[in-house]
């Protein structure tokens, strides 16, 4: 279990709290800005808060030993560059060890024919795609044995719907090992299908916490986001229908 104890960084986060159990995905949504970066570097222990604690399993992330937390915790970075022109495979396994990173998770992140390929040839979703297995081929004897925490920022951005969703229904299969992933999300739909609980952040607090059905009200999105929405439930599918103003 992931627990955050009134997380406060200077101007960018004030008093979070929540708990996140073991084999949840976790979304967490809010307007550029609202903290959503700066949350999941405290969650990876990447980032030392001002205030509160961020404990993972009862011990606080920023005290265990790197080598330790490096095993079984993976961060996925926003817009990360590769430092060196090597091809794929080669930069994974700089980061992830000697092995190779498993064939299931090339399979998932459909990355087969980019493994030979030099990371700065690589479009920005294939990009993407060769981050997120560096990311969780680092700790996959963790998720193997459904340890790991995955801590993901923006692990749809670039992705092409086909590819979008491989990678959510992997998650949800990471999941249900009992893996546990917290990720930024800027599409409410794919949330409401696929988050078992959410974190909407507002100028740096927690403005909710829950499943989607507590948490993706019309009055706590329209705070959380400025805009006006419609919500229709089609068999139990939450749909979030954005408004625009009328021209
Ligand atoms: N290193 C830093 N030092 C000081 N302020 C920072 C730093 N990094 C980010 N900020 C500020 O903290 C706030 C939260 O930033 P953060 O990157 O966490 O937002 P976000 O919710 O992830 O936004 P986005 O949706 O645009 O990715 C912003 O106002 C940002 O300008």
């Amino acid at each position: 279990m992931i627990t955050l104890n009134e997380i406060g960084i200077d101007k960018r986060l004030h008093g979070i709290s929540a708990e996140i159990d073991r084999g949840m995905c976790c979304h967490i949504l809010g307007e550029n800005g609202a903290g959503k970066s700066t949350l999941l570097q405290v969650c990876a222990g990447l980032l030392e808060p001002g205030r509160g604690e961020c404990r993972i399993n009862e011990q606080p992330v920023t005290a265990m030993p790197a080598p330790r937390l490096a095993g079984f915790r993976g961060f996925h970075e926003q817009n990360s560059t590769a430092a060196f022109d090597i091809p794929a495979h080669s930069y994974i396994q700089f980061y992830a060890g000697r092995k190779p990173p498993h064939d299931k998770l090339i399979a998932a992140l459909d990355i087969g024919r980019l493994l030979a390929r030099p990371v700065s040839q690589l479009s920005g979703g294939e990009k993407q795609r060769v981050n997120l297995v560096r990311c969780i081929a680092q700790v996959w004897e963790a998720v193997e044995k459904g340890q790991a925490v995955l801590c993901l920022d923006e692990p749809l951005q670039g992705l092409d719907v086909r590819h979008q969703q491989s990678l959510l229904l992997f998650l949800r299969e990471l999941c249900q090992l009992g893996n546990t992933v917290i990720m930024s999300c800027h599409d409410i739909n794919i949330s409401a299908r696929f988050a078992d609980t959410t974190l909407l952040l507002k100028n740096g607090r927690c403005l909710a916490s829950g499943p989607v059905h507590q948490t993706f009200s019309i009055d706590l999105l329209e705070t959380c986001f400025g805009i006006k929405f419609v919500i229709t439930n089609n068999q139990n599918a939450l749909q979030i229908h954005p408004q625009w103003p009328s021209a």
